[in-house]
Parts: structure tokens; C-alpha cells; sequence
């Protein structure tokens, strides 16, 4: 339904004359949301939107014809690290490319025509969005956008199914590094269906976290929640791989990171099929999700379509893996006024104590990620909770960080988990907000007129009411906003 004229940029008197003529308007949520394809072919024309650069490519007979938009990235690239060249195929996790890593911000590509924002209407700038499925086939799902509030785009960037090494991080996935103890080789058909646990339910702690209809075990999710609910769960390392990344004299002690079960799916060297009721996150997203614009001032979000059970497997949270050490050289590279809303640390086996650099890892997702990067916090009683997840092998500093539904979940409601995020502590590299997550539990207690009289603990069997006349004295709240979780904060 467009008309993309295309002129070649290597026309100098054409310069900037790249035209897109589409004639359709603002989609709205109750429309159907047709795949916004400049010349009507997916083929014709592949948008690859990166830092706010929208790259148009025509068919490979064609010239390659860049049109470079400055696209609205609120919370987005604004606080986009360097970019991987090349990152590669998705399918391959570790990636052992030296090759020269160039940050896009400072490169003047030639093969940019730029078109300035306001020579382009807004239908233009939406033919690089794709409305229908913001993850452009990469999942087995479709993922639409809408926007309800204003005319902003949500934020410019790559979407990846899988996570992927930036450079030097340590993700050791080697058929050679499972031995017959981490896998469960003799198995056959369905693990989940057998009346003998195999080595992989071990490894799970004794049984396997789901049930024959693919959701966690009740007793298995009510456990991790109260892990992650109970702050008396936190380890603190003697040598803090995060406080060493710094490298600075004056490192401060460790500022605590939470204990977690984990999850073992069985993988490629079990004897198991690939239908095996213990291959869940694995399988990607199987729910119908949607990115849309908050109405709380929180950014953009993720709602789920349908309505979800307790125990559901949501999504995994994707993003290049970088060490931490790496993470801090990159907010070096940033003003200082700037910083990450997007790393997530995998700490759940750092207890285990010598820990290398290359091994202590994080997901960052600001310029490569999927769905999960659009999820916004909320203190507490979030409706998702996250769990680690163990596929490849037996190595616990590479885990995957998959999200689940911690109640059931109506379609329409937005999805929130809680970044652990610690409101008090302006010494980190994440940027503190302003919490809006609207919870009676918040504890960004320095929000305006946040008084709240009842102050309500959920343990997977125990509820707890603590009962304050003024909570923001109560030194159990105090507690509570310090509350270390070694997730976003350190
Ligand atoms: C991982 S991103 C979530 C997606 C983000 N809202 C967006 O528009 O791309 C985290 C950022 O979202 C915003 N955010 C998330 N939860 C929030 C909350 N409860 N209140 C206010 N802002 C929130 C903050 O700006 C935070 O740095």
C-alpha cells in the first residue's frame, strides 16, 4: 500500500531526495494492525532500524540506499552503548570475532542520505516500524505495537531472539563440557510424563520445575517468589566481580546479590525428543503479546493479549552478553549524566566465589534485545517473576533469565516484574526513575506523597501484615528500600 520511491545515493545532485509516499495513517489499537511494508513486499524493502538510523535496503540488484531518521527513542537509544558490527548469525551464542568494534554514534557512514526529521511526515517515519511484529519475523509469534497516548515510535532497536556475545564475555556452550551427570542421556520420549526423575530433574533440585502442561510447578514458582520477596536471601561477595570492574582505589564492598533456584532443562545431549516437557524457555515466546505506550508516564510497555495462568513462561530476557567489566567501560564512554536502563546482571552463582572477569556476565538490551527490554518495573507484587534457567550446559555464570507469570494474568493487563532495584543508591551505573509502578509496596520512597499505612509481606504459604501509623519513619521500611537485590543496582 506504499509507493517507496528509492533514488540512488550515489547520485550526488540527488542527494536527500529519498522519497517515501505511504498512504495510510496512525494505526490505532482497535484497527487490525497490516504489516506497514514500504512497496508492499516484505521482500522489496528490509527495514533495519538502528540508533535512530532507519537503513532502507532495496532489492540486492539495487545500489544499497540508506535513509538515515531521527526517530523519537524515549528511554531508548538515548542511552545506546556501541554497537556490534556484525554481530552475526543469531543462531550462533558464543562469538570469538575480534574483529574492530565501531561505535555508530561517532561513525560517519558515506553511505548515509540524510533526511531530516522534519522533511519526513510521521506515516513516513512508520514505514521503518513495523506495527504488526516488532521482532520482523524472528519469533515464532508476531509482537504489535500500538500507541494510544501520542505520536511517539517506540525506541530504535535490534531485535534479537537470542542473546549474543558482544566480545569478551566467557560463554563456554560445548558438548565436550556436559558429562553424563548434566545430562540425561538414557532418557527417551518425555521426561516430565516418567515416573523416575532423570539427572536433569536433579539438577532442578530433585524434581523437574514444570508440570505435564508445560507451567511451573506451584510449589516451584511460590519458592522462587519467596526468594526473591526475602532479603535475607542476598549473598555478599568477598571479592565483588562489580566493585573490581571499576578498578579504582576506593572500591566499596559488595552491595549484595540474591540467591536463586535454578531451573536444568534437558538440551541436545539428553536422550529426551525435542517435545520433552522439560524444554520450555527454549521454545521462545508461545503468548500473544503487545508493545504499548503506558498511560502512567513509564515509558512504553509490554501487555499480554490473552489471558495467562499462573506459572506461564512469558518471555526470556535477551540482550548482548557483556561482562561487567566491559558494562563499566562503556558508561565511561558516556557523559556522565547518562546512564544504563537496561543491565541486567547474571550474579546467581557468584557465591560460589572466584569468580574471573570474563566469567561475571550481564544482558544488556538497550541496543540488541527482544520483547522483555519494554518490560517496566514494579515493587514487589509484580506479575512476573524471573528464574534462571540452565540449557546449554552445566556452566551457572552463563544462565538464561526467563521470565514467568507469578499469578494468573488477564489479557489486556500490562506485565511488570521488579527489577530489584534499590531507589537510595545514586552510586550506579542504572538510571534511578522516578517509580510509577503504582504499587501499595513501593519503595521509591522519596516519590511525592507516598504514605502508605499497610505494608503487606507474601511468602509462598505466609502473609504477613505489618501494620505502621507512618510507614516513612518505620525503620522495617528503612530496610526495605536498601533492600539489596543484585539485579539493576550495582
Ligand atoms: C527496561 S526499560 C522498560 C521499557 C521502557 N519503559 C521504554 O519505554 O523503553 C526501563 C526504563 O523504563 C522506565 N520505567 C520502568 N519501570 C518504571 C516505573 N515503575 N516507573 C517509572 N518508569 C519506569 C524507566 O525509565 C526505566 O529506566
Amino acid at each position: 500500500v506504499f509507493k517507496l520511491e528509492i533514488t540512488d545515493s550515489n547520485d550526488d545532485s540527488q542527494e536527500g531526495s529519498a522519497n517515501i509516499t505511504p498512504n495510510i495513517g496512525m494505526p490505532k489499537e482497535s484497527e487490525s494492525h497490516d504489516s506497514l511494508v514500504a512497496g508492499g513486499t516484505e521482500d522489496l524493502v528490509t527495514p533495519c532500524i538502528s540508533n535512530g538510523s532507519a537503513n532502507v535496503n532495496p532489492p540486492s540488484s539495487s545500489p544499497p540506499t540508506e535513509i538515515s531518521v531521527s526517530l523519537p527513542c524515549p528511554g531508548g537509544l538515548d542511552d545506546a552503548a556501541p554497537v556490534p558490527q556484525d554481530v552475526g548469525n543469531n543462531d550462533c551464542l558464543a562469538s570469538d570475532d575480534r574483529r574492530e568494534l565501531v561505535d555508530p554514534i561517532s561513525t560517519n557512514s558515506r553511505s548515509l542520505v540524510t533526511a531530516p526529521k522534519n522533511q519526513l511526515t510521521t506515516n513516513a517515519i512508520m514505514t521503518v516500524h513495523n506495527v504488526n511484529d516488532i521482532t520482523k519475523g524472528e519469533e515464532k509469534v508476531k509482537i504489535s505495537w500500538v500507541n494510544n497516548i501520542n505520536d511517539d515510535f517506540p525506541p530504535s532497536f535490534h531485535y534479537i531472539p537470542r542473546n549474543i556475545v558482544f566480545q569478551n564475555a566467557y560463554v563456554n556452550i560445548s558438548l565436550s563440557c556436559i558429562g553424563n551427570e548434566d545430562c540425561c542421556s538414557t532418557c527417551m520420549g518425555n521426561c516430565v510424563l516418567s515416573s523416575e526423575s532423570c539427572s536433569c530433574a536433579n539438577k532442578t533440585g530433585g524434581g523437574f520445575a514444570y508440570t505435564a502442561e508445560g507451567l511451573l510447578k506451584e510449589e516451584f514458582l511460590d519458592e522462587c517468589i519467596a526468594i526473591s520477596c526475602n532479603p535475607k536471601n542476598c549473598f555478599y561477595c568477598e571479592d565483588c566481580p562489580v566493585e573490581r570492574s571499576k578498578n579504582d582505589d576506593c572500591s566499596e564492598p559488595c552491595k549484595g546479590h540474591l540467591r536463586r533456584k535454578f531451573i536444568k532443562e534437558c538440551w541436545s545431549k539428553c536422550g529426551c525428543g525435542k517435545k520433552c516437557g522439560n524444554r520450555v524457555v527454549q521454545r521462545g515466546i508461545n503468548c500473544n503479546l503487545q508493545v504499548f505506550l503506558t498511560s502512567e508516564g513509564k515509558g512504553w510497555g509490554l501487555r499480554t493479549l490473552e489471558d495467562l495462568p499462573k506459572g506461564a513462561f512469558v518471555c526470556e530476557f535477551v540482550g548482548e552478553i557483556l561482562t561487567v567489566k566491559e558494562l563499566h567501560e562503556r558508561s565511561l564512554k558516556y557523559p556522565k549524566n547518562r546512564k544504563y536502563t537496561y543491565p541486567i546482571l547474571l550474579d546467581a552463582d557468584w557465591e560460589s566465589g572466584g569468580v574471573r572477569d570474563k566469567e561475571a556476565l550481564c544482558l544488556y538490551a538497550a541496543s540488541y534485545g527482544n520483547a522483555a527490554r519494554f518490560i517496566n518495573h514494579r515493587c514487589l507484587d509484580a506479575n512476573l517473576v524471573e528464574i534462571p534457567v540452565e540449557i546449554e550446559g552445566p556452566d551457572h555464570h552463563y544462565y538464561h533469565f526467563a521470565l514467568f507469570t507469578s499469578r494468573e494474568i488477564a489479557a489486556q493487563e500490562e506485565l511488570t516484574w521488579d527489577y530489584g532495584i534499590n531507589f537510595d543508591d545514586d552510586d550506579q551505573p542504572v538510571e534511578l526513575f522516578e517509580c510509577k509502578c503504582e504499587s501499595k509496596f513501593c519503595r521509591n520512597m522519596k516519590r511525592s506523597s507516598s504514605k502508605f499505612n499497610h505494608l503487606f509481606m507474601v511468602t509462598c504459604k505466609n502473609l504477613f501484615l505489618f501494620q505502621h501509623e507512618n510507614c516513612d519513619s518505620s525503620p522495617f521500611l528503612e530496610s526495605f528500600s536498601v533492600w539489596p537485590r543484585g539485579r539493576l543496582h550495582f
